[in-house]
């Protein structure tokens, strides 16, 4: 649910909807993150056995790994509503009392973004997090006055790309942090193939791995690739089989480990205007037109996880294996 500064793979309207038809509504049904999934069902079961709300969770990881989808999961397993925003559309803490004063008792408030609310606000969900309780400043200069006003008990899901950023006291009111990592490709062939049969997509295992492997260990990818072979199937007149799976893959620049236009546009910047480093975030992502937030949040984790780029206190660097996908020899230093 990102917005397109830090996720270029967010998609269109029709897309978001697509994704939404996609979602798992219970743990059961979330495929792999084994970890988070076990944590996370003992933290639920225990608030329901003591009749209290679950405590606060944050999940951080980047972009299409499942942050909303495990928000929209609190919500069902505790049967509460949920209430969703983000950090973006909070600017102001007035923005953010306007929430936290109409949620109802045991409401999961989703914040996607978190570290992106502005500062005011932030100090606000200190005490909101803590005590269940703000302070409203009412009037101004030397006659304002603060008014406590008590709130509805809830549970903050807060996501991030970016958990460095956010402040200690707010990341320290979390009774649980959840890091999801990008998914084994054995895990996203079944995110792929359970999306296949919701969608009545006939396809084959070999077809189920190619996409699996070339989805940057993301869900959101994986689904979004499934979405362009049907496509492709559809208008080839063809089956939804490894050629079809091969001819769509490479309609969309994808190259055989996933990586995208992006990724590449990174990478041959990195080995060729910069002979493999080291070279700082923020030029790098100058040279390439992009964000340094995006580079960094979106581009870099796959990267530095597939083994291409390595991070070192003087910049970034390109690995021996980023030398040999790209079939180029590496400059003897
Ligand atoms: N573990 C999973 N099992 C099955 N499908 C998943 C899983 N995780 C994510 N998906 C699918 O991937 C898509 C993206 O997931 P989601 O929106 O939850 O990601 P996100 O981490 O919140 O991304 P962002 O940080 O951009 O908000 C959804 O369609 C969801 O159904």
């Amino acid at each position: 649910m990102s917005d397109a500064v830090t996720d270029p793979h967010a998609g269109s309207a029709a897309e978001i909807a697509f994704e939404g038809a996609l979602r798992p509504s219970t743990l059961d049904e979330f495929v792999g993150q084994s970890k988070v999934r076990g944590q996370l069902k003992l933290l639920l079961t225990a608030a329901t056995l003591q009749g209290r709300t679950p405590d606060h969770i944050l999940l951080a990881g980047p972009p299409g790994l499942g942050k909303t989808t495990l928000s929209m999961i609190v919500a069902e397993e505790t049967g509460k509503p949920l209430r969703m925003s983000s950090g973006p559309a909070i600017q102001h803490s007035g923005d953010l009392a306007a929430v936290l004063s109409s949620l109802t008792p045991g409401e999961v408030l989703f914040i996607d973004e978190i570290h992106r609310m502005a500062r005011s606000a932030e100090e606000m969900l200190y005490l909101a997090m803590e005590d269940f309780r703000i302070d409203i400043m009412v009037g101004k200069g030397a006659g304002a006055t603060s008014v406590p006003l008590e709130l509805s008990p809830f549970t903050l899901v807060g996501a991030t790309t970016r958990s460095g950023l956010l402040p200690n006291p707010l990341r320290d009111r979390f009774g649980f942090t959840a890091h999801l990592e990008f998914y084994a490709t054995e895990e996203l062939e079944q995110v792929v193939a359970r999306a296949a049969a919701l969608l009545g997509v006939d396809l084959a295992s070999d077809g189920v791995h190619e996409i699996a492997s070339r989805s940057r260990g993301t869900p959101r990818i994986a689904n979004r690739l499934l979405r362009r072979v049907r496509d492709f199937a559809l208008v080839h007149s063809e089956r939804a089989d490894i050629s079809a799976v091969r001819g769509a893959l490479e309609l969309y620049d994808v190259d055989e480990r996933g990586l995208d236009r992006l990724d590449r546009a990174v990478m041959e910047t990195l080995l060729t205007r910069f002979a493999g480093g080291p070279v700082g975030l923020g030029t790098l992502s100058m040279s390439v037109g992009e964000e340094p937030e995006t580079v960094e949040s979106v581009v870099e984790p796959f990267l530095v996880r597939a083994g291409l780029i390595a991070r070192t206190p003087r910049g970034r660097i390109a690995t021996a294996e980023a030398w040999r996908h790209f079939g180029m020899a590496q400059p003897s230093s």
